[in-house]
């Protein structure tokens, strides 16, 4: 799939599959053509070149029912901010072709689920933004859609907040619905035990398992020592570390490994650590500007 802004080729042979039942962490820096993507599957925005497919059909040239197939929660909240939570989500059941029963029963479920309850008849606008994120994520989901598209659906969510919404993503996964989840934030979508869809200059570059593109690649082993004595570390090890402070940080890609051969040299730590692997360190590997560098990509596309 093709996208252009003028010079900027926001998507560039972009091509994501995604099946029924799996969520799909879609991740990568700011402007890296993850919204454009949303934006094009969800038709506010036409591609240049490529086709869209839904469940077997084409949703660019098929009927409006297609498009119906897709649940979608942005990253700014579009509620109607003066109706009331349920108000806005009986629209937006009805939108997805609920009918009264079946939309009294789906609010009724997704407020449990959402944590909605007390403020179903209160005002979008006047409900906390945590509620927000949960009522938009509950219009997004009332239909059942076979594609449910979020974009940072938890982005500024407290933790209960962005537990509910984990669980109810999960619960939809199960049901049966492809799911694609854009987020900054790797531990969620351990939690959805997510594949990844790396983006970068408006194309997937990496794709599969969290567990193989993240393989291979350093943890950082946290190690201190007793203060009244100076850790002699190994030189092999010592070449790999920095000292932040009082604590060692050791670049290991076998950290039971290095923390024999320390206790082997004598050198015992009164504190270990390991931070595995995260997006910093996959960005890293695929050789990916650092985080915000809008004008990069965007020089970089022109
Ligand atoms: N309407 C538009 N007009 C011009 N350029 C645009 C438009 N929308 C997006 N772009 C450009 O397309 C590129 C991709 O932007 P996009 O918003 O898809 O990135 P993103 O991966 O979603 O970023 P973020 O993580 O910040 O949300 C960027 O260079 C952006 O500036």
């Amino acid at each position: 799939m093709v996208k252009c802004y003028g010079r900027i080729r926001a998507l560039d042979g972009f091509d994501l599959e995604v099946g029924a039942g799996e969520v799909t962490g879609l991740i990568g820096h700011n402007g890296a053509g993850k919204t454009t993507f949303v934006e094009v599957v969800t038709q506010l925005v036409r591609p240049d070149a490529g086709e869209l497919r839904i469940c077997g059909s084409d949703a660019l040239r098929g009927p409006r029912s297609v498009r119906e197939m897709v649940g979608v929660c942005p990253q700014e909240i579009s509620l109607y901010r003066t109706a009331t939570v349920r108000d806005n989500l009986r629209l937006f059941g009805a939108l997805a072709g609920l009918r009264r029963a079946a939309r009294h029963e789906a609010i009724r479920r997704l407020a449990t689920e959402l944590m909605l309850e007390s403020v179903l008849d209160r005002p979008v606008g006047l409900i906390s933004g945590g509620q927000q994120r949960r009522a938009q994520a509950a219009s997004a989901m009332i239909g059942n859609p076979p594609l449910l598209l979020l974009d940072e659906p938890t982005a500024g969510a407290d933790p209960q907040t962005r537990a509910a919404l984990l669980r109810s993503v999960r619960a939809r996964a199960e049901a049966g619905a492809a799911v694609v989840y854009t987020t900054h934030y790797l531990p969620e979508l351990t939690d959805l035990a997510a594949t990844l869809a790396v983006v970068r200059r408006g194309r997937v570059v990496a794709r599969g398992e969290q567990s193989s593109l993240l393989h291979g690649l350093p943890s950082t082993v946290r190690l201190r020592f007793d203060t009244s004595r100076p850790a002699r570390l190994p030189p092999e090890l010592a070449r790999r570390a920095v000292r932040e402070n009082d604590e060692w940080h050791l670049t290991s890609l076998d950290p039971p490994a290095d923390l024999a051969a320390l206790v082997a040299a004598g050198c015992s730590p009164t504190f270990v650590d390991v931070d595995r692997p995260g997006l910093d360190h996959l960005f890293e590997a695929l050789g990916a500007p650092p985080a915000g560098n809008h004008q990069e990509e965007a020089r970089d596309a022109g």
